[in-house]
């Protein structure tokens, strides 16, 4: 996991602080939570449990180029600007990725758009989500039955991440997998970058996915009871196209470190992983 702070990246503070709270309770109002995309079968994360024993709500959204998955909007009478703040959010998001993967390929010595001839603004499938996890008793998370999010890799290439100042969000210590680490928020500004399991497959395992969590903060952990307070986020999930091939790049690959992963499309591999996931 790396952190950029809002000066370093092209988001902008504005736009990351009005997202959270604001945006998400205007998609709440207008009734977009559900449904907010028409069925994206790449839309959901792998999680270890994914299933109502997650304490969340979100907004997705996808690009809009997406003609297969479009997004509903409420109307734009009900809520002036929403859509054009969001589009125009997504757009500096998709932005952001794109400038990251370009200093990537350049950090691997790679030819130029060895990741991102992967990721076209024309097929763009990444997806924007706005969450919000509603406050809870630390007993129940404690108990074991539920969790913020569960531990868990995100499936595209990189995940950006925006936090309020709530906190809670934790990454594995590769030093020792059964501990995790807080992933704290110094400006509710900084941007959280999060290696996900495509670009692991795309780099032969060079780079590998980081597994996250969100969970009791360890601030009120130490309290040992009562309420956590409700927390926003937002993310967006960079992805490979759909038919982008999802195997190893060839410069990774040599006699000493075979190739690790099966050759596939995303979406053909993100299908199974959603399969394993039930
Ligand atoms: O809310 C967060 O900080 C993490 C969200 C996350 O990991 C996910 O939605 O995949
Ligand atoms: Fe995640």
């Amino acid at each position: 996991m790396w952190k950029f702070l809002a000066d370093e990246h092209p988001v902008g503070k504005e736009n990351a602080a009005s997202l959270y709270r604001t945006g998400f309770l205007k998609a709440k109002t207008a009734n977009t939570l559900k449904d907010s995309r028409v069925c994206d079968p790449l839309s959901i994360q792998q999680s270890r449990q994914c299933d109502n024993t997650m304490l969340q709500e979100h907004f997705d959204q996808g690009s809009p180029q997406d003609l297969n998955y479009p997004n509903r909007w409420p109307d734009e009478g009900v809520l002036p600007g929403f859509r054009e703040f969001m589009e125009n959010w997504y757009e500096k998001m998709e932005a952001a990725a794109g400038r990251l993967m370009e200093a990537l390929e350049e950090a691997f010595q790679l030819p130029p758009g060895s990741f991102l001839n992967k990721m076209t603004h024309e097929k763009n499938a990444s997806e924007a989500r706005l969450l919000h996890y509603p406050a809870i008793d630390m007993a129940e998370i404690k108990q074991g039955g539920v969790s913020r999010i569960w531990p868990h890799f995100d499936l595209g290439v990189i995940t950006l991440l925006f936090q309020d100042g709530v906190g809670g969000l934790e990454c594995e210590d590769r030093t020792r997998s059964d501990k995790f680490l807080g992933v704290g928020s110094n400006s509710q500004s900084e941007m959280v970058v999060n290696v996900s399991e495509t670009l692991q497959r795309w780099t032969n395992g060079s780079v590998p996915a980081g597994l996250h969590r969100v969970t009791v903060p360890k601030r009120f952990e130490e309290r040992g009871c009562g309420m956590v307070p409700e927390r926003f986020s937002v993310t967006y999930f960079c992805k490979a196209d759909r038919d982008a091939n999802v195997g190893a790049l060839p410069q990774f690959v040599s006699n000493g470190c075979p190739a690790k992963y099966e050759e596939m499309t995303a979406i053909e591999y993100h299908q199974s992983r959603l399969k394993s996931a039930y």
